[in-house]
């Protein structure tokens, strides 16, 4: 399924966050989102979510605009994962995961052994399953971040729009995360502030106050000459030897 963002703009006191974004996924793509602190990446996931509704524009979800579907059908195709994604409320790691379940139910349609099922392999995908039982919000910050993660494999997606999924977790938790992700054979939206990161994406977005200001692969895009002048540094593009992946080093700040 298709997540098409059509020219869609933000504007908060007059400031424009979002600017005339044009973007289409491919379906089963990796698609990193990368950009300076306030680029608007954030604004743009929950747009494309359906948690903001652009000032002008429109989101379109398949073949029709997210604004005519109904929240549930929404939430049964895309599924988000935020930032500030701590708990407060006073639920177990279990059932923190099962809401993701909850698009899918209805007085008709009550909890299956299936969404059972489903909820125990999102807990066991992000390795959080020893903490079933645990109150959510006595987690620390990166135990916290799997969980929203296995929130989101819970509802089985068509999408997963992810907004800097890593920032809490420690490296092998990282690089565990991102090959699930990865793996997935859904469609795959991710705000990514490492750019080493950003290189194993299919495709990567830049974002430059609210401008969407380049799209494509990663070895295209990530130029030393962009790395200069969007993210103000300077930087060596290298090839690895053995298996030929690029990978950036960074020098200074401009
Ligand atoms: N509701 C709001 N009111 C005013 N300003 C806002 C609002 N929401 C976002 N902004 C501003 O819009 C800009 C873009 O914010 P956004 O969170 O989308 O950026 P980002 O690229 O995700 O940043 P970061 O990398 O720091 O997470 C920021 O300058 C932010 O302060």
């Amino acid at each position: 399924m298709k997540l098409s963002a059509r020219n869609i703009s933000w504007q908060v006191n007059g400031r424009q966050l979002l600017d005339n974004i044009r973007l289409e996924t491919v379906p089963g793509e990796n698609l990193g989102l990368i950009g300076p602190n306030g680029s608007g990446k954030t604004t743009l996931l929950r747009i494309l979510a359906g948690l903001q509704k652009p000032h002008t524009g429109d989101v379109w979800l398949g073949d029709q605009s997210m604004y005519r579907m109904r929240q549930r059908h929404i939430a049964r195709s895309i599924a988000l994962v935020e930032q500030q994604a701590m708990a407060s409320d006073r639920i177990s790691v279990h059932q923190a995961v099962s809401l993701g379940r909850t698009p899918y139910l209805s007085p008709m349609r009550g909890w299956s052994p299936q969404d059972e099922a489903i909820v125990s392999r999102a807990l066991y995908d992000v390795g959080i399953e020893p903490l079933k039982t645990r109150p959510w919000h006595t987690l620390s910050g990166g135990e916290g971040q799997r969980v929203q993660i296995a929130r989101a494999l819970a509802q089985q997606p068509d999408i997963l729009l992810l907004d800097e999924p890593t920032n809490h977790l420690d490296i092998r938790h990282q690089l565990s995360i991102l090959g699930l992700v990865r793996a997935l054979p859904i469609t795959v939206v991710i705000a990514l502030h490492d750019l080493n990161q950003a290189m194993d994406c299919d495709r990567v977005g830049v974002l430059e106050d609210g401008r969407l200001v380049d799209i494509g692969p990663p070895e295209e895009v990530l130029t030393p000459h962009r790395l200069r002048r969007t993210f103000g540094v300077h930087a060596d593009v290298l090839a690895n030897a053995q298996d030929q992946r690029h990978y950036m080093r960074f020098r200074q700040a401009v």
